[in-house]
């Protein structure tokens, strides 16, 4: 089959992405491992939404996967369409206030739970959200 000219005129990809939020507010992210498109740039957990999977159970299927993470419930919270140069993605926040199981670094990659957010580079896509988070992170719902 032939393929696109660049990823922009490419069909976009739905990713599931997870915000894990702390009763006090701090947040999980996640370093790119080695071999990724942006390795060691930093992200929310998450991943590629797969054919016949709706973007909750990816959602919870890639917390499995990376970090041993079952989440019990998570709200949508917003999307934000991308184009990188290796891909036009289609991301899907969700946040989630409830889980089972401490993360543990399945996939060898670093993470960190963060208030305000110290840890650099961050994923272009996801920069913006952050200020829009911060506004969040105390609602207590
Ligand atoms: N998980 C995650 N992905 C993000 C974020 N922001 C963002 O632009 N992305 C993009 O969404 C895409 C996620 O794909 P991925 O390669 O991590 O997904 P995956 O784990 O299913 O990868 P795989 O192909 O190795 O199985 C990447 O192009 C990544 O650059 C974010 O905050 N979290």
């Amino acid at each position: 089959m032939k393929q696109p000219a660049s990823a922009s005129a490419a069909a976009p990809i739905d990713v599931a992405v997870g915000i894990l939020m702390q009763a006090d507010g701090d947040i999980l992210l996640a370093q790119r491992p080695p071999g990724k498109p942006y390795a060691g740039y930093w992200e929310f957990p998450g991943g590629k939404v797969e054919a016949g999977e709706s973007i909750l159970d990816a959602l919870k299927r890639e917390f499995v996967e990376e970090l041993g993470v079952e989440i019990l419930s998570a709200e949508p919270w917003c999307g934000v369409e991308h184009v990188y140069p290796h891909a036009h993605v289609r991301l899907h926040f969700y946040i989630s206030r409830h889980w089972r199981g401490a993360p543990q670094s399945l996939e060898g990659q670093a993470f960190a739970w963060q208030g305000s957010v110290q840890v650099a580079p961050i994923l272009p896509a996801t920069i913006p959200l952050l200020e829009e988070l911060d506004k969040r992170r105390y609602d207590t719902r």
